[in-house]
């Protein structure tokens, strides 16, 4: 029975979908690194890149080969933010459409589809480090807030750039960006006034911990990173993730309780056991096996 279960978990992890607008690599054992790859638009979210990131980070949460995640963007920015051409298209259906109801149910769906998507990155168990240079617009700061940790190149800036075409950010920006730079009033003047914030008052502000001179050194240093978590017991930093993000929109006896909870379970684990006998013992680090 448990031979099984483990073959199914075997197949499961080499099912990751190949995807149009996303690249997946591996470039250490169990560290994948996901790329937003349509260099040729900016890495503008069309229908399709919006249904990919959702898919991508559902599998990963689930894949046992992966324990973390770098998140980077191909070509000149990281992202140009939603496709506005895509917007278009949207405006031409709902144009077609008479009724206030359906336009209201089309609009309904597709905000919750992109809800959804940004969302997976907070659900997904592995931390994810994300990296950006240039541009991040729009719908890229959505993305980088639902991330764990941030680091941007020296040429890295950030636009909340919703107000400007006339809407209010609707897929994660207003709820996770207070958390991440926690003054509330830089929050409200970013969004208010679609500002351009370069690095350096990113990283003053709390939004990203590490500016870096070039790409190639965020991406190297943060590849570093994921591998030293992907070393770390697998069960400890995915209920670690889990509790950080529940404990930020619930209270601390909340957060107390869940992760209570978590650990009377895992503090059972294999991984608990060897990690203390190996601190103990100063013995070698523990390798954890596959969760
Ligand atoms: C339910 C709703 C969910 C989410 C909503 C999210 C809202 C947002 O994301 S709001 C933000 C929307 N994005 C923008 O307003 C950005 C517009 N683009 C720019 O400001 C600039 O292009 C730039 C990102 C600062 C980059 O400038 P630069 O390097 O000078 O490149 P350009 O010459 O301006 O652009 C090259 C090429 O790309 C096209 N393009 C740029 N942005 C988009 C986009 N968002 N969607 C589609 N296409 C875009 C631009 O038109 C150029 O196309 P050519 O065919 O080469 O002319």
């Amino acid at each position: 029975m448990l031979k099984t279960a483990k073959t199914v978990f075997r197949f499961q992890s080499r099912m990751l979908s190949t995807f149009q607008t996303l690249k997946v690599t591996s470039p250490k054992e169990y560290v994948k690194q996901v790329e937003l790859n349509r260099p040729d638009r900016l890495n503008a979210f069309n229908k399709t890149m919006w249904i990919e990131i959702g898919k991508c980070f559902n599998e990963l949460a689930v894949d046992s080969e992966c324990r973390s995640i770098v998140l980077s963007g191909s070509g000149k920015h990281f992202t140009a933010g939603i496709d506005l051409l895509d917007m278009m298209d949207m405006g031409q259906k709902l144009s077609e459409m008479s009724d206030v109801s359906r336009k209201a149910k089309l609009f309904d769906d597709f905000i919750e589809l992109y809800q959804k998507s940004i969302t997976s990155l907070e659900l997904c168990p592995k931390p994810i480090i994300v990296c950006t240079h240039s541009a991040v617009v729009g719908a890229g700061v959505d993305l980088i807030t639902a991330a764990d940790i941030r680091y941007c190149t020296k040429d890295s800036w950030f636009c909340v750039k919703e107000v400007d075409i006339g809407m209010a950010a609707d897929v994660g920006t207003l709820q996770r960006l207070p958390k991440a730079i926690g003054s509330q009033s830089l929050v409200r003047e970013l969004c208010f006034t679609a500002r351009k914030m370069l690095s350096e008052e990113a990283e003053k502000c709390g939004l990203v911990s590490k500016v870096f001179e070039d790409r190639n050194a965020m991406i190297e240093e943060a590849i570093k990173l994921a591998d030293t978590i992907a070393q770390k017991s697998p069960v400890a930093v995915q209920a670690t993730k889990r509790n950080i993000v529940y404990s930020l929109d619930h209270t601390n006896q909340e957060g107390l309780d869940q992760i209570r909870e978590i650990n009377k379970l895992n503090l059972q684990s294999e991984d608990f056991f060897n990690a203390v006998i190996a601190g103990q013992t100063k013995g070698e680090t523990p390798v954890f096996s596959k969760l």
